[in-house]
């Protein structure tokens, strides 16, 4: 196995050499906060949340359930808005960024349509989005290649593993090729092999695709192995605890996990979880 600095000299692709070098920030947060009014009263789902996400960035969001990670990845993607403060997606507003598509958006659950063939899933928002059919198909060919399923468009979602349906689904929020790709523990539901591939897997197409990805996950090893930058956050209210920017080498062989440098972050990120932990008590 190469060493984790064997690996760093090589590590960056032109174009992400490219991007690292113009330094350009894609999403920008300042001072965001969001309250929940609910029957129970207010929920401070956010609270002085300040982040810069730079272009080709990967970017994980860890932390407990309920510290936030969902509801500031819809606050990107203009799901959700906030009740103070700035964000920036593009530079423009999230609303803007949704309705230019600047974003694909990868569910918990794969979410797609029984009925509906591999292919024909891809293909719904790019009808609805009136791409003519040369180029629908020109599209659901590339993305199916950037997420290895090439041949499965006729099989139902149902002829498919957990693993493969959800990057059936990834397949289909690539499919408008935005820059921006945000996942909601998309992972989550698989057990640990799938996982391992499916990670192995999202970092080679990322390397290919140099998107910039917002990553939700309750895995720290996962976060550790995929990030160039680790967002570790802490509930009541939801707030960011650390920002740590990954040391690691871009190229990242599954036997990375067991370097020392691997082992040192995945160290600092459960210090940040615990020490959010003990502000609860
Ligand atoms: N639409 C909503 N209305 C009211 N409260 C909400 C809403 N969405 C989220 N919350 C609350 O806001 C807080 C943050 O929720 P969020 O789903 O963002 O956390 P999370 O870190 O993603 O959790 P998990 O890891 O369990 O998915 C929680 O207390 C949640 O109950």
């Amino acid at each position: 196995m190469p060493t984790v600095a064997e690996l760093a000299a090589k590590q960056l692709t032109p174009g992400s050499r490219a991007a690292a070098a113009s330094g350009a920030t894609v999403i920008t947060a300042r001072n965001l906060d969001l309250t929940f009014q609910t029957n129970d009263g207010p929920i401070h789902a956010l609270k002085n949340v300040d982040l810069d996400i730079g272009k080709g960035e990967f970017v994980s969001f860890i932390g407990p359930s309920g510290c936030g990670k969902t509801t500031f990845l819809r606050c990107i993607a203009g799901l959700e808005t906030p009740t103070a403060g700035d964000i920036s997606v593009n530079g423009m507003t999230p609303d803007e960024a949704r309705r230019a598509r600047a974003y694909g958006y990868v569910f918990q659950a794969a979410g797609l349509y029984p009925w509906r063939t591999i292919g024909g899933n891809i293909r719904l928002p790019l009808e609805i989005m009136g791409f003519d059919k040369a180029e629908q198909a020109k599209r659901i060919e590339r993305v199916l290649d950037l997420v290895d399923l090439n041949g499965f468009d006729r099989k139902f979602p149902w002829q498919l593993s957990g693993g493969m349906q959800q990057r059936a689904s990834i397949a289909r929020a690539l499919a408008f090729d935005a820059d921006i790709l945000l996942m909601d523990e998309p992972f989550g539901a698989l057990d640990e092999i799938v996982r391992d591939h499916l990670n192995e897997q999202l970092l080679k197409l990322w390397a290919r695709t140099e998107k910039t990805i917002g990553f939700v996950t309750h895995s720290i090893p996962e976060a550790v192995y995929l990030s160039t930058k680790i967002v570790v956050m802490s509930p009541r209210p939801g707030r960011i605890s650390d920002v740590i920017d990954s040391p690691l080498p871009r190229e990242r062989p599954l036997e990375i996990r067991d370097s020392p440098e691997f082992i040192e972050i995945a160290h600092r990120v459960r210090d940040g979880l615990r020490a959010g932990h003990s502000d609860d008590v």
